[in-house]
């Protein structure tokens, strides 16, 4: 297709609210992945790890390890990624691709990983697996890794999201911008029929997504899913929607540094 002068505008309200919707698949079938498996408690203790040369639990040494791995391939070149560890990550070691200068610098300041990584095993996980110990806890940390990621570069898109509102309503940021009026600002960026679609569509993504599918119709089973659709429900209603709006807020009172 013809390129318009303009095509440096990727990013229209419409464009990343299709992108929102698409990253909720990715999610849902984190939450299904993640489910699969039990607890498994050793996965995230301290004591039980014992790995040499590395103060921290199983999931923190996979994370770690996995992040330095995907920085080195150029992941976090990306300005849609954030590490959770992104203290000392090594540098990309692979031709870089020019991605689009679409966000305000003061993009890269904004990482609230450590609000996600708190959130997800204090009160994602326990509504989420249900107790035990299967032993998989390399896979378990695997999948955590997988879903965390997809969590956070979901809130993390609130910055493409904040951006595309600002430049179609500056007359309306950026006095509050200046008055550093975060109210105001969550206020103007809010959009609750939205949220509640949002919440609605995760639901039930969640209890399709989940569903057993059988080939004789007598069979289809609408009780036994792979996990509890209103936990998909709760995380969007309770966490991924509010840090959205934060990461939102967050990135509009640089935005005319
Ligand atoms: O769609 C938007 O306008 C967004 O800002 C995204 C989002 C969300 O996280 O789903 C957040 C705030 C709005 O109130 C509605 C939805």
């Amino acid at each position: 297709a013809e390129q318009s002068p303009d095509s440096g505008n990727v990013y229209t309200l419409a464009s990343v609210r299709e992108d929102l919707v698409r990253q909720e698949d990715t999610i849902i079938y984190g939450l299904i992945e993640r489910a699969k498996f039990p607890s498994n408690p050793h996965t995230y203790d301290e004591e039980y790890a014992q790995i040499q040369g590395f103060c921290g639990s199983l999931v923190e040494f996979v994370v770690k390890n996995t992040e330095a791995i995907q920085a080195k391939a150029g992941r976090y070149k990306n300005p849609e990624e954030n590490a959770f560890f992104p203290e000392n990550l090594p540098p990309s070691i692979v031709p870089s691709y020019s991605f689009k200068q679409f966000l305000h610098p003061g993009a890269a300041s904004i990482n609230i990983n450590k609000s996600i990584w708190k959130m997800y095993f204090q009160e994602l996980l326990p509504l989420l697996a249900t107790s035990g110990d299967d032993g998989n806890y390399a896979q378990t940390a695997a999948n955590d890794l997988s879903l965390l990621q997809a969590i956070s570069r979901r809130i993390h898109y609130g910055k493409f999201v904040a951006e595309v509102k600002f430049r179609d309503a500056p007359q309306d940021y950026e006095p509050l911008i200046r008055a550093k009026d975060k109210e105001g600002l969550m206020k103007l960026l809010t959009f609750t029929s939205v949220e509640e679609t949002v919440r609605k569509r995760v639901e039930k993504k969640a209890a399709v997504f989940g569903q057993e599918v059988s080939l004789d119709n007598e069979d289809d089973d609408e009780e036994n899913h792979k996990f509890d659709p209103s936990v998909a429900s709760s995380l969007y209603k309770n966490w991924v929607i509010p840090f959205t709006k934060e990461v939102q807020v967050e990135y509009l009172l640089r935005r005319l540094d």
